[in-house]
């Protein structure tokens, strides 16, 4: 069976402005694959080019081995898509459209469409003009994941939705997951790709800059601690700790700026000790990880663009 993913050297232009270049993975079946990177990398356009919508510069993208331009009915049809931005019909009810959308697929997915409606707490007799951000979102992920597709290409899912709903959408993608559907969904977002993927392609001004393991990716992190302390405390406590940098000290010591990697159990324990006065802990930061780890080099080592059609 060929793989549910793979994109070979997938360029696409738009007139003379870089959408991306030369981009190459495979995605296999059953795992979750983040796509990763900042606002303008290239998601999007990647994930448009998956599902047919705009024709490839040069390159091919494959979907269990069909050509996703040239066979793009056959493609839709295998594919659970959530776009970055949707359009809805305003003037339907949430379960209006969903019979709408499930009609193009047999009309069979009613029970999973309402129990996923029940899990995401969304009132399907709304009429959509009226639903918030959130419940746009919700009603555009039932409507990715309802249809049973043995692929699900979700781009920036979680965009909208409240803190505690984006734990429910993960832990939905989880059991997706459990019953042996394969995941590609993009995120700029470090901690939420984190949660839920097994692998990760990192995306840069277009290209692809790397594939990790999650666990691999982790090592590479660095989160920022801020401490304020009611004495002074000399920054050697906090360097002779594994994966501790201090990045500035101010007011006599009693500030610290901390880069932390690894492990945070030993950090917490000296932080118990300490007369802390008050502290953030920031999740890790996507363009950190960038700056140090995927920087301009990194991008300069992978191939230069291919101008003609393969
Ligand atoms: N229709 C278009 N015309 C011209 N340039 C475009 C068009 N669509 C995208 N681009 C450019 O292609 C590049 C990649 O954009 P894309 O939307 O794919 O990025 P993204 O990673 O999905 O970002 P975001 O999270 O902001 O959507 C950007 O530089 C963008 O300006």
């Amino acid at each position: 069976m060929p793989p549910p993913i793979e994109v070979q050297g997938l360029t696409r232009y738009y007139g003379k402005y870089r959408g991306i270049v030369d981009v190459t993975f495979t995605v296999n079946e059953g795992e979750v694959f983040g796509f990763l990177g900042p606002n303008g990398a290239g998601k999007t356009t990647t994930i448009r080019q998956l599902m047919g919508l705009i024709k490839p510069t040069s390159g091919t993208a494959r979907i269990f081995g069909l050509d996703c331009w040239a066979d793009a009915a056959a493609v839709k049809s295998r594919v659970g898509y959530l776009p970055g931005e949707i359009h809805l019909y305003e003037k339907m009810t949430g379960a209006e459209f969903l019979d709408f959308m499930g009609a193009f697929r047999g009309g069979k997915s009613r029970r999973r469409r309402d129990e996923l409606a029940e899990r995401l707490d969304l009132d399907l007799s709304r009429t959509i003009r009226h639903l918030s951000k959130g419940n746009r979102q919700k009603l555009a992920i039932v409507q990715a994941l309802m249809h049973e597709a043995p692929l699900l290409i979700l781009d920036e899912p979680t965009s909208g939705l409240d803190p505690l709903k984006q734990i429910d959408f993960l832990d939905l993608i989880r059991e997706e997951r459990n019953r042996g559907v394969t995941v590609f969904l993009s995120s700029h977002l470090l901690d939420e790709v984190d949660r839920i993927a097994d692998r990760v392609g990192i995306i840069r001004e277009g290209r692809l800059v790397a594939i990790e393991e999650m666990e691999q990716l982790k090592r590479k992190w660095e989160r920022h601690l801020s401490v304020i302390l009611r004495e002074p405390v000399a920054p050697e406590r906090f360097t002779a700790l594994d994966g501790v940098v201090v990045e500035s000290v101010a007011d006599e010591g009693r500030h610290l700026e901390l880069g932390v990697r690894g492990p945070v159990q030993p950090l917490l324990r000296l932080l118990a000790e300490l007369p802390v006065e008050d502290f953030t802990f920031a999740p890790a930061d996507l363009e950190r990880v960038f700056l140090r780890y995927y920087g301009p080099e990194t991008a300069a080592t992978v191939k230069e663009p291919v101008g003609v059609e393969r």
